[in-house]
């Protein structure tokens, strides 16, 4: 992403706060033009009053410098209040635009970034970005004010000295541009090394069993060791190049201030500047440069803005669902319900090119069918699945639901006809109740009825509803939290359940009662269910077998045991390695 574009987004953030932002200016310039007064005063001062010895010249002057103190701190104050307000909006925008991207971006997105990079990631570049809401930034564009205020009184005071001043600037600018150019280089270094330590720091607690089963713990402690020691060294090296940024510049104002006093003092005895004059060239000159330095010093501050900025706005950029399509499924609005068939037409799909995972699936499924998807690891029945919940979209082909293609209804009213239980279920770190209902209104006898048909009125009886679970189920066991995921799609009663090896941790008895449920609660749902359980697939409508990349094969159970020996084979091997 172009530098130039990234500031025009930059800009745009300020759009709508555009009267914040014209008070702090209007303070800045009131207060800038106050200042540019006082070394006026300190020179009538010295000057008038005390060489010359006026008393009333030293109260007149020394109050109006007080008042005009007085009244550019007010408006210090003042600023500073609309300021600090700005910038909280400014961040809490920033971090409520990436929460919303992350609610509707494409699913492909967290495939490549673990949680804790994300997090890492989202708030670092927030906190960076929002810094140009910074007083710092501000002081800069105040600074800009008064340097042409210090200007004028440069030229007013002595035109030989102003033009030393100004001969300074280019030595400035040659120091801060080495400056900045060092200090991107080491933000982008510091950014990246954070990046990469939180997905690996992510990736670590995730797999903490396994460090420690299979001894991976020294190993890990040298890759923790050389990622942290790549970022503490590059903060260290921001540190330092900080440090000389400072001492350059104090070196270099101090080298002016020389320069200046011994030019002064030779105007001064040959009578071409007074005393008083010379301290308030000194004081305009502070005026010219500092403001000259802080400009430059933009760029330094920008060093850290900018990388941030182009990373959250390419992550902005990633593509979102298709959220703008406004066909509700008809289901939703007629009562009695439609025929909610599904069909899939010639459906291709790959993750990879030339590697087609899904080649040219054609079927369909009556409203009320119960459909089995077999296949062997790998063979897409995951992929079909997320096909159909829009994760993902068809590469060829089309999936219709009521004979309209799914990619043209509105996407939450299309998402709401389907109850999915995933394989890796997800269950939020609240109570059993809330994991079951997830927002909706569910009454205590349905509550009652679908807790004993998932086989979880052991579980709550023994700790009750309002028991906390724990960090995706933590406290729960496998089989405990499939059979929430259960419970947590029965209360949705929508047209069409799709279990995706739901079956996998539950004991016989559960077993059984999946099976019931399509018989009774399901009885009049359609169903899809990945499983190779027997039991589950002699009692479905059909069976989908998908071989990787290639057509899928559709028949009833007994079909497929009669005539397909790899699909008898592959029954058993599930069945007998269920048993081991
Ligand atoms: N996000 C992804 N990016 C790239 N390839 C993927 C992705 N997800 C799955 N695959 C690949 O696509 C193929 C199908 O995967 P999928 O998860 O759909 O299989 P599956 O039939 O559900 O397998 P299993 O029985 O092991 O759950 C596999 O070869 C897998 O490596």
């Amino acid at each position: 992403m172009k530098e130039s574009i990234v500031y025009k987004r930059l800009a745009a953030t300020f759009r709508p706060h555009l009267k914040t932002v014209a008070i702090i200016l209007a303070c800045l310039i009131v207060s800038a033009g106050l200042n540019i007064l006082l070394p006026l005063t300190s020179k009538i001062i010295v000057d008038q009053g005390l060489l010359k010895g006026d008393m009333q010249a030293v109260i007149l002057y020394t109050s109006a410098a007080f008042l005009i103190v007085c009244l550019d701190k007010l408006l210090n104050v003042c600023k500073e209040n609309f300021r600090a307000g700005l910038s909280a909006q400014v961040t809490f925008s920033l971090f409520e635009k990436a929460y919303l991207h992350l609610t509707r971006i494409r699913m492909s997105y967290f495939n490549r970034t673990n949680e804790a990079e994300l997090l890492n990631q989202i708030s670092t570049d927030v906190g960076n970005v929002s810094r140009i809401t910074d007083s710092g930034i501000f002081f800069i564009i105040m600074q800009a004010f008064s340097m042409i205020g210090g200007l004028c009184g440069l030229l007013l005071i002595n035109w030989k000295m102003t033009v030393i001043v100004l001969c300074f600037l280019p030595i400035k600018y040659v120091v801060v541009k080495y400056f900045v150019k060092r200090r991107k280089r080491l933000v982008g270094d510091l950014i990246e090394g954070s990046s990469d330590f939180a997905q690996w720091f992510g990736e670590s607690i995730g797999g903490m069993k396994e460090q420690r089963m299979f001894g991976l713990i020294p190993h890990r402690h040298q890759q923790f060791s050389s990622r942290q020691r790549r970022i503490v060294d590059s903060e260290r090296k921001l540190s330092l190049l900080d440090a000389w940024n400072i001492a350059s510049e104090s070196i270099l104002v101090q080298l002016l201030m020389m320069l200046l006093y011994v030019v002064g003092a030779n105007l001064i005895f040959r009578l071409q500047l007074s005393v008083g004059g010379i301290f308030a060239f000194v004081s305009y000159s502070a005026y010219v440069t500092t403001p000259v330095f802080a400009i430059l010093n933009i760029g330094y501050i920008l060093a850290e803005v900018v990388p941030s900025s182009i990373r959250y706005y390419q992550f902005l950029d990633w593509a979102e669902e298709e959220t703008s399509n406004s066909v509700t499924p008809a289901s939703v609005l007629s009562d009695p319900p439609l025929e909610n068939h599904i069909a899939f037409h010639n459906v291709s799909f790959s993750y990879a090119k030339d590697e087609p995972v899904l080649s040219r699936l054609n079927f369909r499924i009556a409203r009320g069918e119960k459909v089995a998807i077999i296949g062997a690891n790998g063979a897409g029945k995951s992929t079909l699945l997320d096909l159909m919940m829009r994760f993902t979209q068809p590469d060829q082909g089309m999936i219709t639901y009521d004979g309209i293609d799914i990619q043209s209804y509105e996407i939450d009213a299309y998402r709401s006809q389907i109850a999915l239980v995933s394989q890796q279920v997800y269950l939020f770190d609240t109570t059993i109740l809330d994991n079951i209902c997830l927002g909706a209104e569910v009454s205590e006898d349905t509550m009652k009825a679908i807790i004993a048909e998932v086989g979880l009125e052991e579980l709550v009886h023994s700790l009750a509803y309002d028991f906390h679970i724990g960090s995706n189920g933590s406290r729960l066991s496998g089989g405990q939290r499939q059979k929430i995921a259960m419970a947590r799609a029965l209360v949705r009663e929508a047209p069409l359940f799709i279990f995706d090896e739901v079956t996998s941790n539950l004991d016989t008895a559960a077993r059984l009662n999946v099976q019931q449920l399509l018989k009774t609660r399901l009885r009049d749902k359609t169903v899809m269910i990945v499983t190779h359980r027997s039991e589950v697939l002699a009692h479905v409508d059909k069976v989908i077998l998908l071989e990787k990349g290639e057509p899928a094969q559709i028949g009833s159970h007994s079909y497929f045991m009669n005539g397909h020996a790899g699909y008898r084979e592959w029954v058993f091997e599930h069945e007998e390695a269920a048993i081991k």
